[in-house]
């Protein structure tokens, strides 16, 4: 009988804590994370097989690492154990992009060459707190974001000069100021020291600028499947007016967008609202606008002015949609929800306040967009009853 011991198993596992699937063969993980969704989503409607990738590994297109000094001075990077702030030194990882990796590791030699500190927690003394490093897949740009503990970057030329020389293929280099006691890995202030300060990547065939604190879904090739599928469920015909909830950059909004007769973007997160407009303009959309707004604000807003709306996107973080913007979904009444969900637990609570009042599950898609973790996506379609 075959081993359901996956042969990669990750050295770094027990501390890390990051895979919690990592020793279950890649067809043992599906069935496991079909079994969650099932459970969780099967009184619903019936739930479709989960797609799975043909090559598992490094998928991840955004790496962070930690950067600390151990009590003999060795200054590390990795990756923090769960639930604490101790740092498990990780060089590779099987699910994170191998260009990062390699240049999160030249970083750290670069720190010991020029003699630059690690940001300490408690003291609030030091320099690099974490790198960032996105990079797109289908474009090659890279980004790479050093996000120090202090504004004041005394070697900032030679630095960046010499982890250019290092890594030609980096076309951006930011320093983000994080000096706050915080786990947010960001702080407000960014400082562009190399390129345009954002990377672009292609995705369903349209090019996406993408900044530091924007959304972009860690991995392109799953993403593809997944709006395959709610673009699928949407069964759009070119004449509806649509609403990306949630939107980030405007990905799912834009794909949207050629088979829609328009569609509205609502989006938090200021930066990605820029990176949105700027993207719309970029592939020459025209019938699509982004506001920069709480979604359920947004939606109480839209409700109350009596707007229409024929088919809903939502694809909410893992906390899931909230009581105001779904009360209002029912009052605008958009004759589908394709809700994109990362957390089938959340999913289950919004599915149950929707269905118990004139919305009936078509469809359930899992896709599995996290290998060796234990996290899946959902895409599911609701109609409204009559
Ligand atoms: C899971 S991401 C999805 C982004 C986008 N749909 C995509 O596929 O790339 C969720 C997005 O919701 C945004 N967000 C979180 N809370 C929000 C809120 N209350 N109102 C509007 N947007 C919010 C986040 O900034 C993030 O961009």
């Amino acid at each position: 009988m075959e081993s359901t011991q996956n042969k990669t198993r990750c050295p770094h596992s027990k501390k890390c804590g990051g895979c919690q699937l990592q020793n279950l063969d890649y067809k043992e993980q599906l069935a496991h994370k079909e079994r969650t969704c099932i459970r969780l989503l099967g009184k619903f409607c019936r739930v479709e097989p989960i797609i799975g990738m043909e090559n598992p590994y490094h998928y991840r297109n955004k790496v962070q690492a930690a950067f600390g000094t151990t009590r003999a001075g060795r200054i590390i990077s990795g990756i923090y154990q769960s639930s604490t702030h101790n740092i498990v030194a990780v060089d590779s990882c099987m699910t994170e992009d191998e260009i990062a990796d390699r240049i999160i590791v030249d970083i750290r030699r670069l720190l010991r060459n020029f003699k630059m500190t690690t940001y300490n927690e408690v003291t609030g003394r030091g320099f690099l707190r974490h790198v960032l490093v996105k990079r797109g897949f289908q474009t090659g740009e890279v980004m790479v974001v050093l996000v120090t503990g202090t504004p004041i970057f005394p070697a900032r030329n030679n630095f960046t000069r010499a982890l250019l020389k290092l890594h030609p293929e980096i076309t951006t280099i930011i320093q983000n100021v994080n000096d706050r006691y915080t786990s947010m890995l960001l702080g407000q202030n960014e400082k562009t020291l190399y390129g345009p300060g954002y990377i672009t990547d292609i995705l369903c065939g349209l090019r996406f600028r993408i900044s530091a604190k924007s959304f972009y879904q860690i991995n392109p090739v799953q993403t593809e499947v997944l709006y395959g599928k709610a673009m699928e469920f949407a069964e759009l015909t070119g004449k509806e007016t649509v609403i990306d909830a949630y939107c980030g950059i405007g990905t799912i909004g834009m794909v949207a967008a050629k088979k829609a007769g328009q569609v509205l973007g609502v989006e938090v997160n200021r930066d990605a609202v820029r990176d949105a407009r700027e993207n719309a303009k970029l592939n020459r959309v025209k019938n699509i606008r982004f506001v920069c707004a709480d979604a359920g604000n947004f939606m109480v807003d839209m409700a109350n002015a009596g707007e229409h709306c024929d088919v809903l996107f939502m694809d909410p973080p893992r906390t899931g949609s909230d009581t105001a913007f779904l009360s209002c979904a029912l009052t605008l009444a958009p004759r589908r929800i394709v809700y994109v969900s990362c957390n089938p637990e959340t999913l289950a609570r919004d599915l149950n306040f929707l269905t118990k009042r004139g919305y009936r599950a078509e469809k359930i898609q899992p896709v599995d967009m996290f290998p060796h973790t234990d996290h899946v996506e959902c895409v599911v379609r609701l109609d409204k009853m009559n």
